[in-house]
């Protein structure tokens, strides 16, 4: 440890901040330190207060249902929740003033797109997915279904790819549609007289809506791209007669490229492992390499060495003879990690851990510095904004300690009122009661609202813990509270003027492989008034891009607007359940938990793996991530605590399952096998400590429990060698 200013600072993380942090962010070392060790005196002392909240409230909840049945006290439970400061009163309505939003987040509605910021390769991916291969994305996925001939298999199949071509022309006949024919009869895209040309043969047309062509490289008579626009989003019509592809094309159409994640969040939070400051540094740096257009990743793809690095933007001709540059990549945000965990990468003044939510606002906002500098080729926002997401937030008490610490980490670094923004993750039960006070906080900076249904699954299942036995997890997204909640964020995001200057955001699709699914079911976002939504990754971008252009989100809300919602009728009906399962229910329900924990847990834990694909019990491939683990964890302890199992019945599931685990990792030779020796295995360990002091867990989160182990794990690697 380096002593600094009063501080004890771990030295790889001082040498990063001294070596690469700071050079160039125009603020000086004194500066810096003196100022951070002033922020950490003033500032700690008022997030362990709030802490300690939390947890005051969840014992007078936890006693409330000691004492009374919910089912036959649901008013009294809402006065107590008033009584008690969880549920706050509500003021004077008002609008956010929130300004320097780049478009992507103001104006765009379109996917967003959220990546582990430790892993070089999959960042550089993502903040490269702003456009994708609709192609790519609909051959690769189950979009086209595998059957009849048209399956994947190991060389290029032309049925296959022909489904794939007449789905995109039946694409652009939604979007750009012709005044005669379809697109899936064009054969030459040619511009004349400043207008697109389609010919069908003989014959020869225009778009209906003329103003959706806007621009084009290459010849205008042999161009090789077209640019549409359409709700705001762009196509390519791509043309290479040449290509293998393009030559079996009449047209010589190659690919549409689809603008596709318009933002992404650069996560250190649920996705990430980083239990150090070895882990950390990592993660700073990448975001610092984001942020000053130098990160780069080499790896193998096959026997192929790939350099990726960031994208350039692109450039067309317009029709009127200019030059048009559309931005080459998503606009970045960086989740920061919550208010809960510490972090010994600095010891305060008495030797205590910091929270590492202070940490990392100041370092991501530092970070980020390089970009607003402009000293680069490549910048991230235009307009001189830094977009931080600020996840499991309980309450206005919590944004507005969030605020003041923005405020200080501007003053630190010399920024303007206001440069950081900040997206509120609505994740926790506590601020989805209190979503418009909460937006009031930061009123001034905040981009964005988003459903985060995990988490917020975590937490209705943590916080009614002792009200009775939980509904099965596959029920919760159709419960009462899940449709309420969603409902009232939107109604309050749009109450409070939050279209124009920052988005209403919904969550995951957290099912990688189903495409098809995807397709039928997450343009229900836009439907219910979101003007953006998670992805897993770059194909879901471009797939779920596609439902930007069927439903315009502005027109969705201006409907939404004129109606009138009861926030809050059932948002407090807990997912309680009196049914009686069979036996054979319940061992189902514990079996598929305990499988996509454990899967979950020992990438985590051993392999320092913070999202991962694991299947399910139907061989489904899940996002998992701490969210999720959040779930099925709490979920198990609910069931435990209620008698619906048994503590043996537990641990012969996890053991039982800690198997199949172990099975489907086989083909990695560094796994170790969970079910060689139960006691030693750490992640094994983790797992039944999830679950079995699942109900002592701040809000039944799985950090502490997660840290601690990997420590452990990485402690007794390290003994090894
Ligand atoms: C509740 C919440 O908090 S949700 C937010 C947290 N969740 C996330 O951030 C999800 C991020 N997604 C992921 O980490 C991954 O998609 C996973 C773990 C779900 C699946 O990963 P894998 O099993 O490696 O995916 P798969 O093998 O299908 O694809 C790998 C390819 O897709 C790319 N890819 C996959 N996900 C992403 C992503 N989110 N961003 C960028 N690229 C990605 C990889 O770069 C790789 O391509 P490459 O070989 O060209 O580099
Ligand atoms: O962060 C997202 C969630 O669903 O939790
Ligand atoms: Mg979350």
């Amino acid at each position: 440890m380096i002593e600094r200013n009063d501080l004890k600072i771990a030295n790889e993380f001082y040498r990063f901040v001294e070596d690469e942090a700071l050079p160039g962010s125009n603020v000086s070392n004194e500066d810096f330190w003196k100022g951070f060790s002033q922020l950490i005196v003033d500032m700690v002392p008022k997030n362990r207060d709030l802490l300690r909240q939390r947890n005051l409230l969840q014992e007078k909840i936890d006693q409330w249902h000691e004492h009374n049945d919910w089912s036959e006290n649901r008013v009294e439970y809402e006065v107590f929740l008033r009584d008690i400061g969880y549920w706050e009163p509500t003021e004077e309505p008002f609008n956010i003033t929130t300004s320097n939003v780049d478009d992507e987040v103001a104006i765009q509605a379109g996917p967003q797109l959220v990546v582990p910021v430790n892993n070089a390769r999959y960042a550089l991916n993502a903040a490269n997915a702003r456009w994708g291969s609709l192609y790519d994305a609909l051959y690769g996925t189950d979009v086209i279904e595998e059957q009849h001939g048209a399956e994947r298999g190991t060389t290029y199949n032309p049925l296959r790819g022909k489904k794939v071509v007449d789905y995109a022309r039946h694409f652009l006949d939604q979007i750009a549609p012709l005044e005669n024919g379809s697109h899936a009869t064009s054969t030459q895209y040619r511009i004349e007289q400043n207008q697109l040309v389609v010919v069908q043969g003989t014959n020869q047309t225009v778009l209906s809506t003329t103003s959706k062509f806007i621009g084009f490289t290459g010849d205008p008579s042999s161009p090789t791209a077209i640019l549409l626009q359409n709700n705001g989003l762009h196509v390519e019509i791509q043309f290479d007669r040449q290509h293998p592809i393009g030559m079996t094309d009449q047209a010589g159409i190659k690919d549409l490229l689809i603008e596709s994640a318009i933002s992404t969040i650069m996560d250190c939070e649920d996705s990430v492992t980083a239990v150090d400051a070895e882990d950390k540094v990592i993660v700073y740096q990448n975001w610092l390499g984001l942020m000053n257009g130098t990160l780069q990743a080499t790896f193998k793809k096959g026997q192929r060495e790939v350099v990726r690095t960031l994208n350039t933007d692109r450039k067309y001709q317009t029709v009127s003879g200019g030059e048009l540059t559309l931005r080459g990549r998503s606009l970045l945000l960086v989740r920061n990690v919550g208010h809960l965990m510490t972090s010994n990468m600095i010891l305060d003044q008495q030797n205590q851990e910091v929270p590492e939510g202070i940490i990392d606002t100041v370092m991501t906002s530092l970070l980020a510095k390089h970009d607003l500098l402009g000293k680069g080729d490549i910048r991230n926002s235009e307009k001189g904004s830094v977009y931080i997401v600020k996840p499991k937030m309980h309450g206005s008490a919590e944004v507005a300690f969030a605020n003041e610490l923005f405020n200080r980490v501007e003053d630190l670094l010399g920024l303007e009122r206001y440069t950081l923004k900040i997206g509120v993750m609505d994740e926790e039960r506590r601020t989805s009661l209190n979503l418009e006070n909460c937006i009031r906080e930061v009123k001034n900076r905040i981009v964005f609202i988003n459903t985060g249904f995990l988490d917020r699954t975590g937490d209705e299942i943590h916080t009614s813990m002792l009200a009775g036995p939980v509904i099965r997890k596959n029920e919760m997204k159709d419960s009462k509270w899940l449709q309420a909640y969603e409902k009232s964020n939107v109604d309050t995001g749009l109450n409070c003027g939050l279209p124009g200057r920052a988005q209403i955001g919904k969550g995951m699709w957290a099912m990688p492989d189903r495409m098809k699914d995807m397709m039928e079911q997450k343009v229900g976002h836009l439907k219910a008034g979101g003007n953006t939504a998670w992805v897993p990754s770059p194909t879901a971008a471009t797939l779920h891009a596609l439902h930007y252009h069927q439903v315009s989100v502005t027109a969705v809300q201006e409907i939404l607007k004129q109606e009138t919602l009861d926030r809050n009728a059932d948002i407090l009906t807990l997912p309680i359940s009196t049914e009686k399962w069979s036996a054979n229910d319940i061992q189902r329900e514990l079996d598929n938990n305990a499988q996509g924990l454990l899967g979950y847990v020992v990438r985590w834990v051993e392999h320092g793996i913070g999202c991962s694909k694991v299947p399910d019990i139907h061989n489904v491939g899940l996002m998992e991530d701490r969210a999720t683990l959040r779930i099925s964890s709490q979920h198990m302890t609910n069931w435990l605590h209620h008698g619906i199992c048994t503590d043996n019945q537990l641990l012969e599931t996890l053991k039982k399952m800690a198997k199949v685990v172990d099975e489907q990792n086989s083909e990695d030779p560094l796994y170790q096998p969970m079910s060689s020796d139960f006691d030693r295995s750490i992640a094994f360990q983790a797992a039944c400590e999830l679950i079995f002091q699942g109900k002592n867990q701040p809000n039944g989160y799985t950090e502490p429990i997660l840290h601690r182990r990997r420590q452990e794990f990485k402690n007794r690697l390290y003994a090894k060698n």
